[in-house]
């Protein structure tokens, strides 16, 4: 094992999370390192979107302390993001963009803009939608155009929350493959998802459930 697959990318310690006087998880505490893919499970409402976005630093847990590198990602708040890609549970595309106006946008706020936008969005099974308003396309195509982002980012730590509702069974699988390439090359992918994934498992695969705690 070599010295940069023992640092974590990132430590959960001790985090504690209350809603609404609920406590959705009580001191967790988990490290991810390069090559870990780790699956979020839980029923509705058992915390995994507060889970993705306190380790995405958008919102604070209760009690507890998340980590990049060993530092606290407060104290490194430009680099952690500069190293992270978070795609939260909508997808954030606007309807009355297009399809390759959306993406570009998105390339071009991480700081993309040179990426081949028609290749990007064949690569998610967009060809021949590039010009439709995204608010005529279906929620699948939506959330394709949201991760095709995934093929141009150079961010390690990959937050993906649900990136695979509405997905076709073909797209998981090219998503599979893609989560499993990205971990290969050193990255991580911490996602929820309410199904099982087909491609990724045994060693591949670490899951972390969540259940419902009552105060
Ligand atoms: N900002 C907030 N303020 C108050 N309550 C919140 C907030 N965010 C989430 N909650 C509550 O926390 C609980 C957990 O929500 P969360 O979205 O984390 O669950 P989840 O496991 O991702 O659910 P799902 O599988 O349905 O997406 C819910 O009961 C929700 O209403």
């Amino acid at each position: 094992m070599t010295e940069a697959s023992r640092t974590p990318l990132l430590t959960a310690q001790a985090l504690t999370c209350i809603r609404e006087e609920r406590i959705l998880f009580d001191e967790l505490s988990f490290d991810i390192h390069p090559g870990d893919i780790i699956q979020i499970e839980g029923p509705n409402g058992a915390g995994k979107s507060s889970l993705l976005r306190i380790l995405a630093g958008l919102s604070r847990p209760y009690a507890g302390q998340v980590h990049y590198c060993g530092e606290r990602i407060e104290d490194v708040r430009d680099d952690y993001h500069a190293d992270l890609l978070f795609l939260g549970h909508l997808p954030g595309v606007k309807g009355e963009l297009t399809a390759e106006e959306n993406l570009e946008f998105n390339l071009k706020i991480a700081g993309y803009a040179d990426a081949p936008i028609h290749d990007t969005l064949a690569k998610v099974n967009l060809t021949g939608f590039e010009e439709h308003p995204a608010g005529h396309l279906s929620a699948g195509q939506h959330r394709r155009i949201a991760l095709a982002r995934l093929w141009h980012t150079q961010s390690k730590i990959w937050i993906l929350d649900e990136p695979l509702t509405a997905i076709d069974k073909r797209g998981v699988q090219e998503l599979e493959q893609l989560f499993m390439q990205h971990a290969d090359n050193g990255g991580c992918v911490i996602l929820t998802t309410h199904q099982d994934l087909q491609l990724v498992s045994g060693d591949r695969l670490r899951k972390l459930r969540l259940d419902y705690q009552f105060v």
